[in-house]
This record gives structure tokens, C-alpha cells and sequence, in this order.
């Protein structure tokens, strides 16, 4: 093969700022050997490819043209092989970015007004829309903090407990692997492979105290600062339904961009990854829920996605970011990630069942098997070995679905090497068979061997091999302190505001005002201008006010119940990540509450206490309502509690009524009982 030209790049003046991130790399090594050096090159090839495929591309105005951006990324400078134009997955990179769906992560800010008109990646794209994409103007490249991810015999397992006895099962042993800035690295398995497992050892998302084998990231160990440059795509989306996509991002951005960007800028960060992302035309749509039609399932991921490259991270972290999805947003979703990895990121995904066109799109491939590594190398030779070790598929296959029966063990349409075939009929057990084939079983152990004997160890050599970083630029990794992103003052205002704006739909809900007015006016009629001339009369009204807090007192106890288990994903996910101190996300949760709380039960009284006649001037009016207020927060405190102590809803809701139930009976009995004295403390006439 034909090798090493060396392209010099158009220099733009992001060039001037990425060399100062590009002059932290030492030269990398020249052995022929691989390792991080060789991988690297053979990264940067594809991108340098890409750009001459893209600059020779009809329609694109040529290397020279007034629209077109030659993005150079942290390593540019460096060499690319020819012979990499000519890998399937080049020439599949270089026609994708001929669609104009590159990326690029900055601070440049486009006019609402051209945003309007630009679609540069929407669900109802047409090529039409895509080519117009294409000929927009392309914005510079922001460095990222290099992140070069390696691990090495990883292991976990976790404690089942029963009810008479616990059993350990182990979830994954023995994998290596690493993926570098600028590569996009996917795990791929059968369900149950433990690809989410090992994506969350990854991402420090799991106890590193019960992870065996080592995981560095710039080889030292996972540190309370990686928290600021990981981003992390949850297999679910968790994201509050209430809220726009451009209040969700600008949130996100108030609260994880660092200190020293101001509000403007950090708001105008937000709606860059929204114009980046292609999410523009959708910017005003809530993002929806089960009760509430809110943006598309492709819409929903890119959200997620943009929530996490708005940091800027140094890593991403993906869980099934295609699953649900047809294949064509699939595949732009995965054209995304390779853009955001060539803006130096490094990027891990797992993946269910890859259609071929995305298989080609990673650069590196992890296959996973009952948690035991059956291939770890280039995504482009995954085929190539499993050929070198005698399976072969039988007819024309997707080699993702190839991949993907191989570690099933199901070998119905692919060849078998003679050696597991003498295998099994020198073992000459049935157990061994099925139809007269290997089971499952005998091909699993048979690719977890062959991987560990003619691959694993070479692997594990080149990840010895230091990566080619400043010390210092390494040891940045390790430094332990947190970095918030905003004042905890800030904090507490920011979800204060966000509280308010997610929750006023479920508090305004026409079915919630229809419950509270019906009932007032009901209580309104059957005390109509009720007398408190007579005792008699001021025991009827203390019924009254005691039915008014016994209903203050059950509503907001079952809304607040339901506050901490459904916002647990949440409260999970921005936690790490750093987002915010707990103090202020618990302070803000529970004040955020009381504004809202209040409209209701002031219309309430307003209807119920004319209806009824109680007593007409201001001060007994406003001390009703005060004590209808403290009811409210002393009900809310509790169902905040219950449902914080419990965490789980058929539990909280239980315990709430029993709760409940005995408060009102002990009232019951106070006014029953004890009418006068309640009289003079419910009533205010004494
Ligand atoms: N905390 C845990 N306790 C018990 N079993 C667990 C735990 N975590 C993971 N597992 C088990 O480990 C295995 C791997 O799980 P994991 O979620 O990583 O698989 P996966 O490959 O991501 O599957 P899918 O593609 O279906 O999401 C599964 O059998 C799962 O039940």
C-alpha cells in the first residue's frame, strides 16, 4: 500500500487556537507497532481524508470557497495514509460530510432570523434541505481538554441477595480496550452482554471500589474532576417534560458552564448546540412526556445529546442512543457522533443492531459476549478476524447481525472452523450439540478463547505504551476538586425558576382547578350564609373550617409524594454531573412549591368564604388563610418526607393515607369532642 503524504492544512483562526491545545501533544512515537500512536494517525487519516473528499465535492464551493471552513482539529498537524481513502468507512465518512452534517462545537452565535431558515438536520430533512445545509457557513472548532481512555482487564460483579442467602454473579470479566480523542468507539453484544455495565464502569458511574483491573483516563484514575468533562447519554431520556428544548438547554448551560462565562454567554452557548444540533425549528416545543405530545423520538435524543456536548466534554459516553429510532435519523444521529468526535472528543456508544451503513461509521468495535470480550480492534477488521479464526457468514450479512449471532453462539448461517466441530464430537456429549452443532455455549468459550490467545495479550501490550501527553496536561486529570458552574446562590435561583416553570402546568391543569372551584362552591352551597349568631351556628362553621383543612391538608400531601421518585432519574443524572449542591436542589424544590401552591387555595377561600358568610373583614380573612397556608406547607413537608424517606410510590402513597387518615380522625375527635375550645382557636371570634 501506498503511504504517508503529508497534507498541510488551510490555516483558519481557530488553527491559532487549537495549537495551543495541539502544542500539549508531544510527537507521537513511529513504531509501526500501533498502539495509541498508530491509532492515532490512522484517526486523523479519515479526517484528513474527509476534507479532501469534501472540498472536492460537487456543490461545496471547492478547498477555497468563501463558505467553506477547513476544520482542523487538536491534531491536524500531524500525518494521514493514503491507503485509509480507500477504507470503506473514509469513503462513508466523506460522503456523509458531503451532506453537510459536520459539527462543530464553539461559541458563535447565529441570528434568530438565519436560524429560521436553517435545517441542517431535522427529521423531515430532504436532500434539498441537506444540501442547503451544506452550503452554510461552518463555525470554528472550540479545543477540548484530550481525554485518552484505556482499560485493562476490567471485571465486575455484583452481590445478589436473596431472602435466605446472597450469590455473587459476575457481570464482566477480563475486558481491555481503549479509545483515543477523535475515535468513535462502540460496544456492541447481545442484550444482557453488559455494554450498559461496562458504559457506566466507564463513564465512573458505578462504585470504582468494586471494579476490578484498571480504567485510566490520560493514565491516571478516575477523579472528582472528570465529572466537568464527561458527558453522559442515559439509555432513557430523562429530561422534564414541561420544559421547552431551549429551556432545557439553557438551564443545562446556566447551571454546568463554568463560573467565568457570564449569562449572556452561557445562554448563547445554549442556543448555538440548539442551531449545531439541528433543533431549531423544534427550540419552542415542550419536550414532552406520557400525557403531554411533545417533540419526535430522534428530537428527544438530539436533546439529550446537546445537554451533554453543551460542556463542551472532553468524553462522551453514549447508551443506546439509537434504539427506537428508524434507520435513517439513526444513521444521522451516529454521523453526529462522528462529527463530535472529530472535534477532538473521544466518544463511547453502545449499540443494539447497527444497520451496515452505521457499522462502517465506528472506528473502533468492542463485542461483547455473557460479559467476556469476544473482539476488541478496528470496527473496519472486526470481519476480517473472525474470518482469521475460521467463521465466515454463509450468505450476504450485515456484519453487525454476523456479529451479533456470532456472540448469541447461534452459528446458523456461518461457517465454523473444523477445529470446534472435532471439538465437539471428541467431547461426543449431546449436552454439547444441538442439531448436531455446536451449542451456544461451545462457540461462546470457543471466541473467548481465541480472542485471549491470539489477540488479548498483544492488545494489553500496546496499552503499556504511554500516551503522548505532557505530564502535566496528564496530571490535570487528577485534580480532585469539583467544579460548579454557578454560585450556590445561583443554583438555588436557577431551579427555583426551573421548579416553577416545569411544575405550573400540573398545578394549572384544567382537571386540578375544575376539583378545587366544584368543591368550593360545593362547600359554599351547603354552608350558604351559614349564622355564627348562635353556638350552634359557630360549631357549624368550625365543621367547615375543618373540612377546609383536612382538604388543604390531603392535596398537597399526595402531590408532594410524587416529587423525589419521579424526579430521582433526574436528581441521579445531574448529580453526577455535578450540576448543582443537594442543599440547593432540596431548598429550591420544596420553596419552588409554595408560590404555586398558594394560587389555588386563595381562589378557593376567596369562593368559599363569601359563599358561606364567615365573617367579613380583613384580618379574620387573611388569618384563614394563613392557616390554610401552614396546613399546606406542613402536608407538603410531610409528603416530601415520606416519599424522600421511601422513594418508592406504592409504599409513600400507603403510608400518606394511613397518615392522613389518623391526622383527620385526631381532628375529628378535636372538634367533635372539644368543639369550644377548637371554636375559639378555628374561628377567631374569641
Ligand atoms: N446491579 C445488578 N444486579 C443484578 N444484575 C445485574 C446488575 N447490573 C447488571 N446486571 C445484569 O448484568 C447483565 C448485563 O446487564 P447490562 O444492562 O449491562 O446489559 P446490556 O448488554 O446493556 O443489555 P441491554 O442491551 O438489554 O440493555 C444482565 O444480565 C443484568 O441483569
Amino acid at each position: 500500500m501506498e503511504k504517508t503524504s503529508v497534507y498541510s492544512l488551510g490555516r483558519t483562526k481557530s488553527d491559532q487556537l487549537l495549537e495551543t491545545m495541539a502544542a500539549a501533544y508531544k510527537s507521537p512515537p513511529t513504531n509501526e507497532g500501533g498502539g495509541v500512536a498508530s491509532e492515532e494517525s490512522g484517526t486523523l487519516s479519515r479526517k484528513s481524508s474527509k476534507r479532501q473528499m469534501t472540498a472536492a465535492s460537487p456543490g461545496r464551493g471547492g478547498g477555497g470557497g468563501k463558505n467553506t471552513h477547513i476544520r482542523k482539529s487538536w491534531s491536524a498537524q500531524m500525518k494521514f495514509d493514503l491507503d485509509d481513502v480507500s477504507n470503506g468507512a473514509a469513503l462513508s465518512r466523506a460522503s456523509s460530510a458531503s451532506l453537510g452534517l459536520s459539527f462543530s462545537f464553539t461559541g458563535f452565535t447565529v441570528p434568530p432570523e438565519d436560524i429560521a431558515d436553517s435545517k441542517p438536520f431535522s427529521d423531515d430533512d430532504t436532500p434539498a434541505d441537506l444540501e442547503a445545509a451544506a452550503q452554510k457557513p461552518k463555525f470554528q472548532t472550540e479545543p477540548t481538554f484530550p481525554i485518552y481512555l484505556k482499560f485493562t482487564d476490567v471485571s465486575y460483579k455484583v452481590i445478589i441477595k436473596g431472602m435466605t442467602s446472597s450469590e455473587e454473579k459476575q457481570i464482566l470479566s477480563g475486558i481491555t480496550g481503549s479509545v483515543n480523542p477523535g475515535q468513535v468507539l462502540a460496544l456492541m453484544g447481545p442484550s444482557g452482554s453488559g455494554k450498559t455495565t461496562l458504559l457506566n464502569l466507564l463513564g465512573g458511574r458505578l462504585n470504582q471500589s468494586t471494579v476490578g483491573g484498571s480504567i485510566t483516563y490520560n493514565d491516571q484514575p478516575y477523579s472528582k474532576f472528570l465529572k466537568s468533562r464527561i458527558g453522559f447519554v442515559t439509555q432513557d431520556d430523562v429530561l422534564f417534560p414541561h420544559l421547552t428544548v431551549k429551556e432545557t438547554l439553557t438551564y443545562a448551560a446556566l447551571l454546568r458552564l463554568p463560573k467565568h462565562l457570564t449569562k449572556e454567554q452561557k445562554e448563547k452557548r445554549a442556543l448555538d448546540v440548539i442551531y449545531e444540533l439541528g433543533l431549531e425549528r423544534c427550540q419552542d416545543t415542550m419536550i414532552g412526556g406520557s400525557f403531554v405530545r411533545g417533540v419526535s423520538g430522534g428530537e428527544r435524543k438530539r436533546v439529550c445529546i446537546a445537554n451533554e456536548i453543551l460542556i463542551n466534554p472532553s468524553v462522551l459516553f453514549l447508551d443506546e442512543p439509537t434504539s427506537g429510532l428508524d434507520s435513517t435519523t439513526a444513521l444521522r444521529i451516529v454521523q453526529m457522533l462522528q462529527d463530535i468526535a472529530e472535534a477532538g472528543k473521544t466518544v463511547v456508544t453502545t449499540i443494539h443492531q447497527p444497520s451496515s451503513r452505521l457499522f462502517h461509521k465506528f472506528d473502533k468495535l468492542i463485542l461483547l459476549g455473557k460479559g467476556s470480550l469476544l473482539y476488541f480492534g478496528k470496527a473496519s477488521e472486526a470481519m476480517s478476524y473472525f474470518s482469521s479464526i475460521g467463521c465466515n457468514p454463509l450468505i450476504a450479512m450485515n456484519p453487525a447481525e454476523f456479529l451479533l449471532d456470532l456472540a448469541n453462539g447461534n452459528i446458523n448461517d456461518v461457517s465454523v472452523p473444523s477445529e470446534l466441530e472435532d471439538r465437539v464430537q471428541m467431547d461426543n456429549s449431546d449436552a454439547e450439540t444441538i442439531n448436531g452443532k455446536p451449542s451456544p455455549k461451545v462457540v461462546h468459550d470457543y471466541l473467548v478463547e481465541a480472542y485471549e490467545t491470539r489477540v488479548a495479550e498483544n492488545e494489553k501490550k500496546k496499552l503499556m505504551v504511554p500516551i503522548p501527553l505532557d505530564e502535566e496536561v496528564k496530571l490535570k486529570v487528577s485534580a480532585p476538586k469539583r467544579q460548579w458552574g454557578a454560585s450556590w446562590w445561583e443554583q438555588y435561583t436557577l431551579l427555583f425558576c426551573r421548579g416553577i416553570k416545569e411544575r405550573r402546568h400540573d398545578y394549572f391543569s384544567w382537571l386540578r382547578i375544575t376539583q378545587v372551584l366544584s368543591t368550593a362552591i360545593i362547600l359554599g352551597l351547603l354552608w350558604w350564609q351559614s349564622d355564627s349568631s348562635s353556638p350552634k351556628g359557630l360549631q357549624d362553621q368550625a365543621g367547615l373550617i375543618f373540612f377546609i383543612a383536612v382538604f388543604w391538608g390531603f392535596f398537597p400531601v399526595f402531590t408532594a409524594i410524587f416529587t423525589f421518585p419521579q424526579e430521582r432519574a433526574m436528581l441521579n443524572k445531574e448529580r453526577a454531573a455535578d450540576m448543582y449542591r443537594l442543599s440547593a436542589y432540596f431548598l429550591a424544590r420544596t420553596t419552588s412549591d409554595l408560590p404555586l401552591d398558594l394560587i389555588l387555595p386563595v381562589l378557593f377561600l376567596v369562593v368559599v368564604y363569601f359563599m358561606a358568610g364567615l365573617r367579613m373583614s380583613a384580618g379574620p380573612f387573611f388569618l384563614s388563610l394563613l392557616t390554610v397556608f401552614l396546613c399546606i406547607v406542613a402536608a407538603q413537608g410531610l409528603g416530601l418526607a415520606i416519599g424522600a424517606t421511601l422513594m418508592d410510590l406504592k409504599k409513600a402513597t400507603t403510608l400518606a393515607s394511613v397518615t392522613v387518615m389518623t391526622f383527620m380522625l385526631a381532628g375529628g375527635y378535636f372538634v367533635k369532642v372539644k368543639t369550644w375550645t377548637s371554636l375559639k382557636f378555628m374561628t377567631f371570634q374569641w
